[in-house]
């Protein structure tokens, strides 16, 4: 690895950001600390890990052409994507001709298309997952939903935090899920996933660190999903054993599958001691926000060490700790914040405010942290300090 430098010089050690929402934005500050020079990227201005980077550009990331001029200009050490929606064939091939991409291209190529990562679970490593159907076109999506029947759950292929996602439960809710998920992705019309419905006791994500002297985990991190997205998560997620065991097992496969070095967000869902694996973000992941608070190096800052090839030689759990997404609906731009101060009274509480330009429709803004006795305590805490933020659009 080459030494770190100085920003602005010649020798600065360069980072590129592919994505630059709330997740970049704590990426972007962790790889600070170590004077890498910062540069984000996104499909709008002021996107939050541009306010903390040396610079930034406003591109689209799914245009294979604009994403290699850019490249090209910034001849950056590393490309960290953030988000899926890459053009990831660029990636692939400027990482035959020598660029570094965090995991690694293929990782980002795989995990952008929900089949990528479906059939490379489910079909080469042979991880239990729920049964699944791809369908292109509505004729397709009728023979789907028969062979998998309700109730059934459907997504863009590239997508996420639930955009485009519905649970299908009756026959009348078909035709809304459909159109919502040719409307609803991150990368308009197309291919979508049909997914049996999993019945589990509960979900974790396991973060997952490869890095240069081998495979960490966090202790597992609990979450409620509402509407696709994350609304609290918690950590650690009390388990079996056995559960426990199998569900590192199967992380520790499909990262060393995927390769590379970083933080991977492996989700799995729990039913007694059975661990099904649902999907997994070669990045930080959105449920790990609990790890500001939770542990004494957070996702972001693993990420960083890892990517960097720095040893991790240790993460301290903190104990009982929870994150609440603060979601803001409307229409409207530079929002304001609120009851700031009510929502830090109590003590072992932290706030994020992303400082996302505008709300269309539903955004996450902001996420409220809460360490305490016990998880249901943690919890209780996070949500209240979530509740007292008003926030005006
Ligand atoms: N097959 C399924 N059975 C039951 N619940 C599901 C299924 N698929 C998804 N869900 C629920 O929806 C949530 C979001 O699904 P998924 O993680 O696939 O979406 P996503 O858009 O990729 O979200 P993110 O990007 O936030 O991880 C899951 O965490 C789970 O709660
Ligand atoms: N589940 C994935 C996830 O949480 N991704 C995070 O949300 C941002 C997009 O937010 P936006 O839709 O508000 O622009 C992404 O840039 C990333 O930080
Ligand atoms: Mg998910």
């Amino acid at each position: 690895m080459k030494p770190f430098g100085t920003p602005y010089s010649d020798h600065a050690f360069r980072v590129l950001l592919l994505g630059s929402g709330e997740l970049g934005k704590e990426v972007a500050i962790e790889l600070q600390r170590y004077a890498v020079e910062v540069i984000a990227v996104d499909r709008y201005a002021n996107a939050p890990a541009m306010q903390v980077a040396h610079r930034s550009h406003v591109i689209d990331m799914l245009d294979g052409a604009a994403l290699r001029a850019l490249i090209e200009q910034e001849k950056p050490d590393l490309v960290v994507p953030e988000i899926e929606a890459i053009h990831t064939p660029t990636l692939i091939e400027l990482e035959q001709a020598g660029l570094h991409v965090i995991p690694t291209a293929r990782a980002a190529w795989l995990t952008m298309d929900r089949e990528g990562i479906r059939r490379l679970a489910a079909e080469e490593l042979q991880l239990p997952t729920s049964r699944y159907r791809f369908c292109e076109t509505e004729a397709e999506y009728r023979d789907a939903v028969a062979a998998i029947g309700l109730p059934f759950v459907i997504k863009p292929v590239m997508s996420s935090s639930g955009k485009g996602q519905s649970v299908v439960r009756q026959p009348a809710d078909l035709q809304p899920a459909w159109d919502y998920a040719q409307s609803g992705g991150r990368a308009g019309k197309g291919r979508v996933i049909v997914e049996g419905f999993v019945d589990f006791d509960y979900e974790i994500t396991m973060l997952t660190v490869r890095h240069r002297d081998g495979v960490s985990f966090c202790a597992p991190i609990g979450h409620r999903q509402e509407d696709g997205d994350y609304r609290e998560s918690w950590q650690p997620q009390p388990m079996s054993e056995a559960a426990l065991v199998e569900a590192q097992r199967q992380a520790a496969a499909i990262t060393a599958a995927l390769g590379g070095w970083g933080v991977f967000g492996v989700e799995f869902f729990v039913k007694g001691d059975h661990v099904i694996f649902s999907e997994v973000s070669p990045r930080p992941h959105d449920t790990g926000l609990v790890t500001l608070i939770s542990q004494d190096l957070s996702e972001f800052a693993l990420h960083a060490r890892a990517i960097l090839g720095l040893p991790i030689p240790t993460i301290r759990q903190l104990g009982p700790s929870a994150s609440c997404a603060v979601l803001v609906e409307g229409d409207g731009e530079a929002p304001r914040y609120f009851n700031v101060a009510d929502a830090l009274v109590e003590p072992d509480t932290q706030l994020r405010i992303f400082g996302k330009p505008a709300v269309k429709g539903r955004r996450r803004m902001a996420v409220t942290l809460a360490r305490d006795e016990s998880i249901e305590a943690a919890k209780d805490k996070s949500i209240r300090a979530a509740k007292a933020l008003r926030v005006e659009l």
